[in-house]
């Protein structure tokens, strides 16, 4: 009797008649949000304006009732703090330093987590958030966003710690062929990101050799010293990797594509340049990266000047 009042709860959403998908249980998740229909990427998914907003951090927040917030799809929160917490989603604008400020979002907050998201974290714009698709959608299948930043270069023992619950997503399926190329991929991917940026996930340099095992190369790594040849076959190796993982969506692609391109403009010495254009010009990632391993081993007329320019911006922040 009380489970049926639970689930019948988020059947009582309001929510507009166009939207492109439907609430109902999703298997081990609780409930999330399914497509009703194809969602072409790039386009929007909802625009949710909150039920109220409060102007305050999480742990100040005490005395509410939400009555029909449900602690994934089956019993009532205990503690009003978890389900507002559960619910909302940070509106203020980081950018103009405003105060925190948490809406309440009942239609955005059903979204599972993915390890492998078909759309992003929903933007904000003034009180109203909204999900855009980062790759096609396909009628019933279900929507949702990756709840933490940087998974791309964590194993599934390392999201679960940070998420704090088991997830089922295609990644996270144990015992799967693609499971355990994913972590394999997914590490190499941290260790290709620590080349390129001298600095683990969190900003830090690793004391351990962990991740890169090879001492000298960790040491090129941290004092910037990688040749710009190895810079583009790194990123380039890595978006790779992104792509077998499905991870290169609208919203990868977007971040990744303008420091790629830099790095082709960097090169100074002939050969290289042409090398490193001819390998964007190819179709795929794939080709592009055969193309650019021409360019192996061989140092360029602009690497003295890059080591200087990224050790000075590593000092400034
Ligand atoms: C914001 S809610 C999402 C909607 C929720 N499923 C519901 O029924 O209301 C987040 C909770 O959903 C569950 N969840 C989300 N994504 C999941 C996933 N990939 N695997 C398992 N559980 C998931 C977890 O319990 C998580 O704490």
């Amino acid at each position: 009797m009380h489970l049926t009042y639970y689930l019948l709860a988020y059947r009582r959403l309001e929510a507009p008649d166009e939207i492109p998908f439907e609430l109902r249980p999703s298997p081990g998740k609780g409930w999330g949000a399914f497509a009703t229909r194809r969602i072409d990427r790039g386009s929007l998914i909802l625009s949710e304006k909150p039920t109220f907003v409060i102007r305050m951090s999480h742990t100040e927040i005490t005395d509410y009732h939400f009555l029909l917030l449900r602690d994934n799809g089956s019993s009532c929160f205990t503690s009003m703090n978890e389900a507002f917490a559960e619910n909302s989603f940070n509106i203020a604008n980081s950018d103009q330093h405003e105060p925190e400020a948490h809406g309440l979002f009942p239609l955005h907050s059903r979204f599972n987590h993915s390890c492998i998201p078909n759309s992003e974290v929903p933007t904000v714009t003034g009180e109203a958030i909204s999900s855009f698709a980062t790759r096609d959608i396909a009628a019933g299948e279900e929507i949702n966003f990756c709840y933490n930043p940087g998974f791309q270069g964590r194993t599934r023992y390392e999201r679960h710690q940070a998420l704090r619950f088991t997830c089922h997503c295609v990644a996270c399926l144990p015992g799967t062929p693609f499971q355990q190329l994913s972590d394999m991929r997914r590490r190499l991917i941290r260790g290709l990101q620590y080349l390129s940026h001298g600095v683990d996930l969190d900003g830090q340099r690793q004391s351990s050799h962990s991740i890169i095992f090879d001492s000298k190369l960790k040491f090129a790594a941290e004092t910037f010293s990688i040749t710009l040849s190895s810079r583009l076959i790194y990123a380039l190796l890595m978006i790779l990797f992104l792509e077998e993982e499905g991870l290169l969506d609208d919203s990868m692609d977007s971040r990744l594509r303008p420091s790629l391109t830099k790095t082709v403009q960097l090169f100074k010495s002939e050969s290289n340049q042409s090398i490193a254009e001819l390998a964007m010009e190819q179709k795929t990632w794939v080709k592009k990266l055969e193309v650019a391993f021409k360019l192996y081993g061989r140092e360029d007329a602009a690497d003295y000047e890059v080591t200087l320019a990224l050790r000075q911006l590593r000092l400034l922040f």
